[in-house]
């Protein structure tokens, strides 16, 4: 959360000249309220079951860059998905995760104790992060657009 899927991710679109997608803007456009909403109206498993949708529809009708929601791993199913696709796994430290999400559109996940909170769910994580992931790619001290141009290069030197 918060480490620029969404920023970085649209930038990488317009440089590879192909369409963005955010699987939590269609969660959003689906539920017609922000997912902070959903969390607090109706539960995190119902957000993850239109987040499990959201990933299998954009998988399966768009062609360009994807971004998730950085729980979205969590679903088995979905890393069967993204199994044969190039991942990029982005990361920064808890320091950065804090000013980030701070800065920004609320999380509920991190609504409360951000920082032990942000630690516990990379702990948990971040070995299904590992798994699905073709390129790691830190954005710590570097700018969105630094960090779109490191994914390309990433990108290309893992090409099969
Ligand atoms: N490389 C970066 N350096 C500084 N701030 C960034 C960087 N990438 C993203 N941000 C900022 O961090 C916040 C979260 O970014 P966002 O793209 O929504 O992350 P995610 O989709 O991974 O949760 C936004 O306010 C964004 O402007
Ligand atoms: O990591 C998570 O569990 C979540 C990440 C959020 O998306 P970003 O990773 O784009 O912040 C959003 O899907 C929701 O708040 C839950
Ligand atoms: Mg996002």
């Amino acid at each position: 959360m918060g480490v620029g899927k969404t920023t970085v991710g649209r930038l990488l679109a317009e440089r590879l000249g192909t369409e963005f997608r955010d699987t939590d803007e269609d969660v959003v456009a689906t539920a017609g309220k922000p997912v902070a909403e959903i969390f607090f109206d109706e539960g995190e498993d119902h957000f993850r079951a239109l987040e499990r949708q959201a990933v299998a529809t954009a998988l399966a009708e768009h062609d360009g860059v994807l971004a998730l929601g950085g729980g979205a791993v969590m679903a088995e199913e979905t890393r069967r998905r993204l199994a044969d696709r190039p991942v990029v796994l982005l990361t920064m430290d808890v320091a950065e995760a804090v000013r980030r999400t701070g800065l920004d559109a609320p999380r509920p996940l991190l609504a409360v104790n951000p920082r032990q909170q942000w630690r516990r769910l990379m702990e948990e994580r971040l070995p299904l992060y590992t798994e699905v992931a073709r390129a790691v790619v830190d954005t710590q001290g570097r700018t969105p657009e630094e960090v779109a141009e490191e994914i390309l290069g990433a990108l290309e030197l893992s090409r099969p």
